[in-house]
Order: C-alpha cells, then sequence, then structure tokens
C-alpha cells in the first residue's frame, strides 16, 4: 500500500494562533485505500489539521499536499474540482432539515449544475440503495429519521459524486452500540467495494479498532506515534496509556491489559 504515492501530504506543517502553537514541523503521509484514523487528546489539533488539510486555514510554516499538489494552489476553478474529490461526512450529519433525503443527496450533484434530473435521480437511488434504503425513504424528512438514517442519508450525500477521499468527523458520534458497529460496518463494506481514501477523527475506540488500517496520534504539537492500532498500542506515552489501556479500552477490547485477563480481573 505504502509504495504509492500519498494522496495527502503533510511537510513540516507548523499552525499557530497568535502565540498558541497548535502543531510544529509536524509530518503525515496519508495513502491511497487507507483509513487513517487520527487521535489525540482534546485540544491536540486534529480539527485544525483537517482545516489545514481542506485548504481552509494556511499554516504557519509548511506545506499541505492533496492528490500531488500544495491544496492553496488550487484556485478558482480548479479548487471547486478539488472539492469534488472528496466527500465530508460531519458529526452532526448535518443535513438540510428543510429539504428531503432525496434533495439532501442531490444536493453535490445539483451543485454541479449540467447534470440532467433523471441522471441525478438515478445516481440518488443508487447511493440510497448502497446504505439499505429505498426509493420510499428519499421521500422522507430529516425529522422522519432515526440517528443511523440520519448518518446513512448524510454518508449517502458524501459519497454523492463517488469521492477518491472521505473525511469522517466522529462518524459514530451519537450513536448506541449496536447502529454504531452497523454504520462501522457499511463503511468498511463501502470501503471494500469503491477503494475511497478514509480520513477519521474519532475518539471512540471501537470505531478506530473497526475501521482502522492505520492510526496517527496527535500528541506534542506532532504526529507522535502513527501505525496499526497493535502497533500504537504497545507504545509508552501518557496519553496513549490512558487511551488505549484505561476504562474506555476495558468497554472496547474486553480488557485494559492482557495481563489483567491473565488474573481474571476485567
Ligand atoms: N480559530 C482559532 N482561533 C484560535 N485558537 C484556535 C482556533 N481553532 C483552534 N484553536 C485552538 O487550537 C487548539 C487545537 O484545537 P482543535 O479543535 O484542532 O483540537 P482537537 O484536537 O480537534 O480537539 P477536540 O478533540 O476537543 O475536538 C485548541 O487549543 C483550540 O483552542
Amino acid at each position: 500500500m505504502q509504495q504509492d504515492q500519498p494522496i495527502i501530504d503533510v511537510d513540516n506543517l507548523t499552525t499557530a494562533f497568535g502565540t498558541h502553537v497548535v502543531h510544529k514541523d509536524l509530518n503525515l503521509k496519508i495513502f491511497p485505500k487507507e483509513i487513517l484514523s487520527l487521535v489525540g487528546g482534546s485540544g491536540s489539533g486534529k480539527t485544525t489539521l483537517l482545516r489545514q488539510i481542506l485548504g481552509l486555514d494556511r499554516p504557519r510554516a509548511g506545506v499541505v499536499s492533496v492528490f500531488g499538489r500544495p491544496v492553496h494552489d488550487y484556485v478558482g476553478a480548479e479548487r471547486i474540482a478539488l472539492t469534488r474529490r472528496w466527500g465530508m461526512l460531519f458529526q452532526a450529519g448535518a443535513l438540510f432539515s428543510a429539504l428531503p433525503v432525496f434533495d439532501n443527496i442531490a444536493l453535490p450533484l445539483r451543485e454541479m449544475h449540467h447534470l440532467p434530473e433523471d441522471l441525478i435521480r438515478e445516481v440518488v437511488l443508487m447511493r440510497l440503495s448502497w446504505m439499505g434504503m429505498t426509493a420510499r425513504d428519499a421521500a422522507l424528512m430529516p425529522s422522519d429519521l432515526s440517528g443511523g438514517m440520519i448518518k446513512r442519508v448524510a454518508l449517502a450525500r458524501a459519497l454523492a459524486l463517488d469521492p477518491e477521499l472521505l473525511f469522517l468527523d466522529e462518524p459514530t458520534a451519537g450513536l448506541d452500540p449496536q447502529r454504531s458497529d452497523e454504520f462501522c460496518e457499511l463503511i468498511r463494506a463501502l470501503h471494500r467495494e469503491l477503494g475511497f481514501t478514509v480520513v477519521m477523527v474519532t475518539h471512540d475506540l471501537d470505531t478506530i479498532a473497526a475501521l482502522s488500517t492505520r492510526v496517527a496520534v496527535l500528541a506534542e504539537k506532532k504526529v507522535l506515534v502513527e501505525g496499526t492500532l497493535e502497533e500504537v498500542m504497545k507504545v509508552k506515552h501518557p496519553f496513549l496509556d490512558a487511551f488505549f489501556h484505561g476504562e474506555r479500552a476495558v468497554r472496547a477490547f474486553g480488557v485494559a491489559n492482557p495481563k489483567e485477563a491473565k488474573n481474571g480481573k476485567s
């Protein structure tokens, strides 16, 4: 996987707000077809890093390249074309409450202006079928939907333009454990089928364990550790100890650490 050119290349990034330095010489490469989880404590700069990758903020130093070019080099029509190559699923689902499911999913397609309505209909219904939903669901309003359905409609919209890159911000937040597992399975199946690259920010260990092909840990203003979940969990660091071996780990993995399991504790 990693012999490919990176889809995202964060090179010596320094980000600061006034005198508050959030990232210092941060490096991260994200390769095609990965599901990379960005984890880190509150305030470690995960959201800010996502904004840098999306080109919404300018770094104090360093370069973020996306699809082989500095993200700030894409301007005008090229920037619009770039934003069509990625999809985003925001934490709250962020559906337009006044629009039915159909129009919510159709939105990115209609923003392209020239697509005929029968093609838009075909694409929307196909995206709904990917989500296990039907044409009848297309007429529902967001207020008629369960939390799990809102996530699926938001995912259908994020995938409307068949993006190469999908950003997920706390994708399972607000879902009960069963719905959360189902949503992870859906993302996994679509990733397998469609082969897009995923960059995910989440605090949820179950989601990290279910989906990540690689984990990057933000701490001390940089990517402190990166690797598979197993590799990252072996590293000794106060944040990693608390994150991967604390109470949440007991819920996600059954035990906080394997020795306790042998001693019969949980
Ligand atoms: N526009 C801004 N102006 C000033 N400070 C900011 C701005 N955006 C972020 N920060 C600061 O940068 C730091 C990193 O914030 P960020 O939201 O990226 O962290 P995070 O890792 O996503 O946190 P959380 O897990 O709590 O969402 C925080 O201290 C935050 O207060």
